[in-house]
């Protein structure tokens, strides 16, 4: 079963990408890191007793007002107040934010690791040729050498990006906009280290246009993927697992060391800086 990676950057359009990826004719089964992530921190789990302990005493509104369509003063269930996800993206996003970013990615991310693998078994159980991973930090938290092909969704236009983040997510201020992009790699760096891992493995779908652009690029990036892994190889994976064992590790490690080469290239243009 082919691991198809699908990052970006924020608002970059990954979700919109999914969801034409998940209907016909393509029908694949996603697995989507945002969804799990704010599962894994509803009121009553691990994840939202460690995020209340950790970021409760410096965060006065990190949960949110009880009413009495939200279950009152006890929250959903007697589980507890849902978390202000607004208040709490300002806290890490905003300024000096990096060290509590990393805390909070420090208790969300391996409860959505878990997770993520438990769906993957899934959908390779279910015979499906490919599973779509939807992780919008997928360089950054090293997921990268698992996926056969990775997709970035990106735009060459900064200003887009923004604006459409700014659109969708009215809350956030020009300031705030841009913190989160800051927050990740820039999109087109992503894009580029994508290409490098060569024609099937890594492509990029451009997305500056209007919706029916991003169609006609999905048609043209799926069929340079399908032409790399025609679906009688994921059966022939399927039938014999040490086949899909050696192919699997062949992957990893061909990814690992495009990786690896990539992180040297920018040590040095660092270093010549
Ligand atoms: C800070 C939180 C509460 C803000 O919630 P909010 O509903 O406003 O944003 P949402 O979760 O929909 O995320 C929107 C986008 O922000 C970006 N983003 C989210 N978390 C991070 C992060 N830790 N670092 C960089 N970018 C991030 C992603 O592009 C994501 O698609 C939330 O983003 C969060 O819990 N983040 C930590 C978990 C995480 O890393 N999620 C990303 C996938 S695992
Ligand atoms: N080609 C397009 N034309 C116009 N609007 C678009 C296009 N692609 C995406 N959008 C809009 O831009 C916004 C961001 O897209 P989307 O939510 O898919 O991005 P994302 O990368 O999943 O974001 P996040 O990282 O925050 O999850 C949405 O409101 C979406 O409808």
């Amino acid at each position: 079963m082919l691991l198809l990676g699908l990052t970006g950057s924020i608002a970059t359009g990954k979700s919109t990408v999914s969801s034409l990826l998940s209907s016909p004719p393509y029908n694949l089964p996603v697995v989507d890191a945002d969804k799990i992530a704010r599962q894994v921190v509803e009121p009553g789990t691990a994840g939202y007793k460690a995020i209340v302990s950790h970021f409760g005493p410096s965060t006065p509104d990190l949960l949110l007002p009880a009413t009495s369509e939200n279950g009152g003063e006890a929250g959903p269930r007697s589980k507890g107040r849902f978390l202000n996800r607004p208040a709490l993206g300002r806290r890490v996003f905003g300024e000096g934010g990096e060290k509590e970013r990393k805390a909070l990615n420090g208790i969300v991310h391996p409860a959505v690791r878990k997770e993520m693998y438990r769906q993957m078994i899934m959908a390779y159980l279910k015979g499906n040729w490919a599973v779509v991973l939807d992780v919008p930090l997928l360089f950054e938290s090293g997921w990268e050498p698992l996926c056969g092909t990775i997709m970035v969704v990106a735009v060459r236009d900064p200003k887009v990006q923004i604006q459409r983040l700014r659109e969708r997510d009215a809350h956030l201020t020009a300031e705030d906009a841009q913190n989160r992009v800051n927050a990740q790699w820039d999109v087109r760096d992503k894009a580029e280290r994508c290409l490098r891992r060569g024609e099937g493995a890594g492509v990029v779908v451009w997305n500056d246009g209007d919706k029916d652009d991003l169609k006609r690029e999905i048609d043209r990036v799926m069929s340079v993927v399908s032409r790399g892994h025609p679906q009688w190889w994921a059966w022939l994976l399927l039938l014999c697992p040490p086949l899909a064992a050696a192919s699997g590790t062949w992957s990893y490690v061909r990814s690992w060391w495009i990786k690896r080469q990539w992180e040297q290239e920018k040590k040095l243009e660092k270093a010549k800086l």
